[in-house]
């Protein structure tokens, strides 16, 4: 590994990083950037990407690469300006767009791999209700919260679409530790004032009043909020009356909100809420018609939609989270992940902790591909099967889109934000093994490729322990 000095001057102006640069800035398109130098500006923006050839080898070469920086970047800039030049080898190591997760409920994450034989309504009842209804104790809720926080960073997450529970000050609390420990984060305040047991409810008003008081919390904590913003939460149509979620649908509008609730997960919850609802012509409907569905509104599952309802979600510009590790553990379905894709519905990743048993997008990712493979195994339709390429782009830029911020983030592009992960394959405790030929060899053709064959390696057999930096907003917030 070829690790450089580091130059520290008083007032940071600009960061630039030297390496391998990797993204799928398109649906089924892994680019591999070598020899690139990225540079960040001190708003965490990334001011410009540039391939530096023939690749650094020495420090004389390095100290070419300031005046490299100065050239190309679009503010005025001296040596001294440029505070950190950090180089990492282009073997073994590539810097890749943080993860999203767009689906993640914070408060069940102490029953992560712990929901036995359940499906999804007994399951709820059982494992669940419970847990969440402890947050009213604060001292749980920030025990807890700081450990899913950390573990989800850790993990490459660097924007999380959070579920809290039905209490405000839990709520308000996950918002400020997000912001502490540096995660881009949507919080969402559950609201739930029906079908629930007597100790894990609320009535109208009071859930009118805690989505309001998170709303304002986080507003006045990050009033840019270029790190933590609101999102409307009715937990599922079945958990919320006509006149909530109506209420709801005028606030998202009026706010222009971001919005997120499940949807379509599991055949006897449709059942009993097509039931519940017989007002409306589907699941999807009830959404749509109290105006919860836009292009900032994240639906989790969407195993079971008819034709009819896909349209809808078209219609809207609603974007889904697959979460096909909880899917598989409570027995929902497989997600026709293709079908959604091919009818130009923006999809996304979640680990839905804990119906899913893990905080790693990477994982979830895995399971993507796998449960994609099942759906071919069923209906023998080769074009249904995920790529490497298909899931990684689901992870980074897939849930970008649906979280409607993919002007800042999910790849490298000049004007983004910097939220990037450093990969090293060869990490302490490494899980992959590499052999010598399997190295790129940059200096051949084939380099490119090899290096997508390790890419899918770390896919495949990787894990936290290859990562060994994290930033978001172009902040240093893990350094292992
Ligand atoms: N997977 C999942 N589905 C739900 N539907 C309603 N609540 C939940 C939940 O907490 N998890
Ligand atoms: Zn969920």
């Amino acid at each position: 590994m070829t690790q450089f000095t580091t130059l520290c001057h008083s007032e940071q102006r600009y960061t630039a990083y030297y390496g391998t640069f990797a993204h799928t800035p398109n649906l089924g398109n892994l680019e591999v950037l070598p020899n690139t130098l990225l540079g960040v500006d001190q708003n965490g923006i990334i001011d410009f990407i540039i391939s530096v050839e023939p690749p650094i080898e020495n420090e004389i070469e390095f100290e070419n690469l300031k005046s490299i920086v100065i050239n190309n970047s679009s503010i005025k800039l001296s040596p001294n300006d440029i505070d950190i030049i950090s180089i990492v080898d282009n073997v073994n190591s590539f810097f890749f767009p943080g993860f999203i997760d767009t689906h993640i409920h914070a408060p069940q994450f102490p029953n992560n791999g712990i929901f036995g034989n359940s499906t999804l309504l007994d399951w709820l009842e059982t494992y669940t209700f419970p847990l969440e209804s402890s947050f009213k104790d604060l001292e749980i809720a920030e025990n807890i919260y700081t450990k899913v926080v950390n573990r989800t960073l850790m993990n490459g997450t660097t924007t999380a679409s959070y579920y809290a529970t039905i209490h405000t000050n839990a709520t308000n609390l996950l918002a400020d530790l997000c912001l502490k420990l540096g995660q881009r984060a949507f919080i969402g305040k559950v609201c739930m004032n029906q079908n629930s047991p007597d100790h894990y409810i609320e009535t109208f008003d009071q859930c009118k009043e805690s989505t309001l008081n998170v709303i304002n919390h986080i507003k006045k904590m990050n009033p840019t909020g270029d790190l933590i913003n609101p999102v409307l939460t009715p937990r599922f149509a079945g958990s919320c009356t006509d006149d909530l979620l109506k209420w709801l649908g005028e606030l998202r509008k009026k706010g222009d909100y971001h919005c997120q609730t499940h949807l379509s997960e599991n055949h006897k919850e449709i059942e009993w809420i097509t039931n519940m609802f017989p007002q409306y012509k589907n699941y999807t409907d009830i959404y749509y018609q109290n105006n919860l569905l836009s292009s900032k509104t994240t639906l989790a599952h969407c195993i079971h939609l008819s034709d009819e309802e896909m349209n809808i979600l078209k219609l809207t510009n609603s974007g889904v989270s697959h979460c096909p590790t909880s899917n598989s553990s409570i027995t929902s379905g497989e997600a026709k992940i293709r079908w959604l894709l091919n009818n130009n519905i923006n999809v996304s990743l979640g680990t839905d902790c804990s119906g899913g048993f893990t905080p790693s997008i990477l994982e979830v990712a895995k399971h993507a591909l796998l449960v994609s493979r099942h759906l071919v195994m069923k209906s023998s339709n080769d074009a249904e099967k995920l790529s490497s390429a298909d899931v990684l782009y689901l992870a980074t830029m897939g849930g970008a889109k649906v979280l409607n911020i993919d002007n800042n983030v999910g790849c490298f592009k000049r004007g983004m934000k910097f939220d990037c992960l450093q990969i090293n394959i060869n990490s302490k405790n490494s899980n992959i093994d590499t052999f010598e030929f399997q190295n790129p060899n940059w200096s051949l053709n084939n380099g490119i490729d090899k290096f997508k064959d390790l890419i899918d390696k770390w896919l495949f057999n990787g894990d936290d322990r290859n990562i060994e930096r994290v930033w978001v907003n172009g902040r240093c917030i893990i350094n292992k």
